[in-house]
């Protein structure tokens, strides 16, 4: 995979189709390349399925699967299509390729609350037409599907994901083919564990200009362009001097974390405010940090970068060391309490901000549910920068970075094993280091939100399940020097 991929709204891809038919080839010499293309993807996923369920709704999406149906028909496969249009098909080229599996022969049945028995579900009931939740009885159809025992080969989306996310009931897929261009939904968030694993079928379409890029998707090889070589007469001034503050009384791990990352990411000199009763264990783990005494506070002329919130609390001590980091005008990573204190005191943040919330955090930072944000994580993280005018590091799988006029980066990095506690603290470490080493904040986040996934993924070898967050330390040295 190239470093970073574009990656398509989905208008985008119905402005794209909408010029594809126009110059290259009709809405049917489309639709066949699509079904022919998923029954390769079948045949190469699960080529010793022989009795094979083809879902069908009464849009496009149903249209795909019937040519799939005729192709896997012809091959000799037992087919049974079920279809799903309480108000007949609407579609003319998914009539048309409804009529051919007929003629061929082909057995269609109306949906009846149940599925027969297959080898292979192939979901053809809704595509990018979707616009709200699936209607009752659609619903109950994506439910039939999930029940079975069979695998699901998902065609263009997995039903129920719309155009922001997953709204209501969804398919999920152990692989899902996409039409033409690969979109930004289903990289992030729920729609990510919907889809299983993705391939996209370009449906050879030429002559026609793609769409801008809605966002960029990374993977560990894009660390490389981020990362470069030290030079080799640098000295520690100049590598970053990064203060780290929070860890009130009964947290100090959480600010042990964000230094001891911030150090392995290369900051020449890392700083800790917390307090007083934490030092001993601090430099007893790490003796290569130094820790102020609380009475001191937090000298903001000091660091070229400060890393804020892990373990900071939401009580006086915790608000009087944020309110003194915002007055300064300086490079920061706003983090866990910090960001939970922005949202309810509505400060305004310095120019160079990097906000870090996960789900909840973002939330609260729009005045909404987390529902409501992973509903629509990319529209989610924009309007958190807006709002706030920082960059976003919206986290969780698929984790976001959004900054006002910049194309956002979904990472295709990171695992189930990184949600235990601790893992956010690491990366804010990461990114304060990656600013104090001379980053823009955009670039930072991005760079840094990607080397902590990546380290997440290499650690995770030994195992998803146990994994804890100090095990990124030694992947974060490794990784922060790609070859
Ligand atoms: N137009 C083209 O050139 C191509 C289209 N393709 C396929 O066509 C699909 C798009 O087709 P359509 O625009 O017809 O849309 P879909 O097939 O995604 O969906 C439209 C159908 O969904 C139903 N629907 C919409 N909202 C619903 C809701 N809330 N609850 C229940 N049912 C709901 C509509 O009544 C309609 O029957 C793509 O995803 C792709 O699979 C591919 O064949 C590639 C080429
Ligand atoms: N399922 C997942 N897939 C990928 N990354 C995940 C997953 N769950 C958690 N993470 C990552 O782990 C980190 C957890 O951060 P956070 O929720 O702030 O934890 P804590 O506050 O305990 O440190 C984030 O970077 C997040 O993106
Ligand atoms: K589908």
């Amino acid at each position: 995979m190239r470093d970073l991929s574009p990656l398509f709204a989905t208008d985008s891809v119905r402005r794209f189709e909408a010029d594809a038919i126009a110059v290259a080839a009709d809405e049917a010499v489309l639709m066949e390349r699509a079904g022919q293309a998923a029954w390769r993807r079948a045949l190469e996923l699960w080529p010793s399925a022989a009795r094979l369920l083809v879902v069908c709704g009464a849009g496009g999406n149903g249209g795909d699967g019937f040519v799939f149906a005729r192709l896997a028909h012809e091959s000799g496969r037992q087919v049974t299509v079920v279809e799903h249009a309480p108000r007949g098909i609407h579609h003319a080229a998914a009539a048309a390729a409804r009529s051919r599996f007929v003629d061929a022969g082909g057995n269609v049945e109306p949906w009846r609350d149940a599925l027969p028995d297959a080898d292979l579900v192939v979901d053809a009931l809704l595509g990018i037409g979707l616009t709200a939740e699936p209607r009752n009885d659609a619903a109950a159809a994506i439910s039939a599907i999930n029940a079975h025992a069979a695998p699901v080969l998902a065609l263009d989306v997995p039903s129920g994901v719309d155009a922001r996310g997953v709204p209501g009931e969804a398919v999920r897929a152990q692989a899902t083919i996409e039409f033409l261009l690969p979109k930004a939904v289903l990289r992030t968030g729920r729609a990510l564990e919907c889809a299983g694993r993705l391939s996209c079928a370009a449906l050879e379409v030429t002559g026609v200009t793609p769409p801008a890029p809605n966002a960029l998707l990374a993977d560990a090889s894009g660390l490389s362009r981020w990362l470069r070589p030290r030079r080799s007469d640098t000295h520690k001034g100049e590598q970053g001097r990064v203060a780290c503050v929070g860890g009130d009384t009964g947290s100090a791990g959480a600010i042990l974390l964000c230094a001891e990352a911030a150090a392995r990411t290369g900051a020449g000199l890392v700083r800790v405010h917390t307090r007083d009763a934490h030092h001993a264990a601090l430099l007893a783990r790490r003796p290569e940090l130094m820790a102020t005494p609380e009475c001191e506070g937090v000298d903001v002329d000091w660091p070229d970068a400060i890393a804020i919130g892990p373990g900071l609390g939401q009580g006086n001590w915790g608000f009087a060391h944020l309110h003194r980091v915002l007055q300064a005008d300086i490079a920061c990573v706003l983090d866990a309490d910090a960001v939970t204190i922005v949202a309810r005191h509505g400060f305004t943040l310095p120019t160079r901000s990097v906000l870090t919330p996960h789900p909840g955090e973002a939330a609260r930072l729009l005045g909404t549910t987390t529902n409501d944000v992973q509903r629509d994580r990319f529209g989610s993280a924009a309007a958190i920068a807006d709002r706030y005018r920082a960059v976003v590091v919206l986290k969780g799988a698929g984790t976001i970075v959004a900054a006002a006029g910049r194309v956002p980066l979904v990472l295709d990095a990171g695992n189930p094993g990184m949600a235990t506690g601790g893992m956010g603290d690491v990366l804010a470490g990461v990114i304060a280091a990656l600013m104090g080493q001379g980053m823009a904040p955009f670039d930072a986040a991005c760079a840094g939100a990607l080397l902590h996934s990546a380290a997440g993924d290499a650690a995770a070898a030994d195992g998803e399940r146990g994994l804890l967050a100090a095990d990124l330390m030694p992947q974060l040295r490794r990784l922060a020097n790609p070859a």
